[in-house]
């Protein structure tokens, strides 16, 4: 059940990373380290573990150091931790569970508690997953959802003003969709969204892109130059254009803003964008324009 998941597992001393392995062996897969530091770096890389199992005493940095950071880190906060430590006073236990971690197993361990506890913590990581992906992301495109829109855009408009960086709302509009479902039914409707999602899933860390509702995406540019946007923009058109899915002529308009001193919120924001969407509709579609 838990074949893709991946644990963790650190310790310096090889014997017992050996040991913790063969106990859950079959459970999943196993990635493993031998410091605090080398967790730290392998718990933040793609694909992440999905749980930790953390010796505390190791030289150099601790394991309760290693899950204090891995837990101040947003990047690597929502992975659990097990403890599994030689220490075994109360305190210890206690410690351990007051700086995040889900579980505490003291050596010398038993396999099949070992087993059974990682079982468990996979389990409810799967769920948690599963949880994650209906709240944040749009099932049909795989893009984020407008509920994790809005709330990415909250922080994004808040740092832009801490800041003073610029950033950008796109409004994204597939033309005539509608002549689309009617002429070629709906599942082709819903296959032309996808392609439509994966062109405009821009792989550049400055971008988060997402279905905002039916045949309309959002697209958010932080940190990006007048010209860089609008180049960036432009070639979105062109993405969609080249697609022919069914050899059917896809085509999508966009309504641009980059944020300024009228906007006091996101809302604002996203008004301006829409605006200049409506104007791009009235002039023709398969076009962009830029909101005053
Ligand atoms: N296949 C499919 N259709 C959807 C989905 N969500 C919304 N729609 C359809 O999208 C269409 C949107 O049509 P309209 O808002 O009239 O706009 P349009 O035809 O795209 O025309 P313009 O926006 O004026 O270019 C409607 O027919 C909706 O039923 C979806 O998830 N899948």
């Amino acid at each position: 059940m838990f074949n893709k998941q991946t644990v963790l597992i650190v310790d310096d001393s090889p014997s017992i990373l050996k040991m913790l392995a063969s106990c859950i062996k079959g459970l999943c897969q196993m990635k493993t380290a031998h410091s605090g530091r080398e967790c730290l770096e392998i718990a933040a890389q793609i694909p992440q573990p999905d749980l930790i199992l953390l010796d505390v005493s190791m030289p150099e940095m601790d394991g309760y150091e290693v899950c204090e950071q891995l837990k101040m880190n947003p990047v690597t906060a929502a992975i659990p931790v097990i403890f599994v430590t030689g220490l075994q006073g109360e305190k210890d236990e206690e410690k351990g569970l007051m700086i995040g971690a889900v579980d505490y197993i003291t050596k010398p361990f038993r396999p099949a508690i070992v087993a059974a506890r990682v079982s468990t913590h996979l389990t409810i990581k799967l769920q948690q997953d599963k949880l994650n992906q209906l709240a944040f992301y749009d099932q049909l495109t795989g893009l984020y959802n407008r509920h994790y829109l809005m709330d990415v855009a909250k922080q994004k408009m808040q740092a832009s003003q801490q800041q003073q960086h610029p950033l950008w709302v796109l409004m994204i509009d597939v033309d005539h969709f509608k002549s689309i479902n009617d002429n070629h039914g709906h599942s082709v409707g819903d296959l032309v969204l996808q392609q439509v999602g994966e062109a405009l899933a821009i792989d550049d860390e400055t971008a988060v892109t997402a279905r905002s509702g039916g045949e309309e995406f959002v697209i958010l540019f932080d940190q990006c130059e007048d010209e860089e946007a609008f180049n960036k923009a432009i070639l979105l058109l062109d993405a969609v254009e080249s697609l022919n899915p069914h050899k059917i002529n896809v085509t999508i308009s966009i309504g641009m803003a980059k944020i300024s001193e009228q906007d006091k919120d996101f809302d604002s924001l996203l008004k301006r964008a829409d605006i200049a969407l409506y104007k791009a509709k009235e002039n023709g579609r398969n076009r962009l324009e830029l909101a005053f």
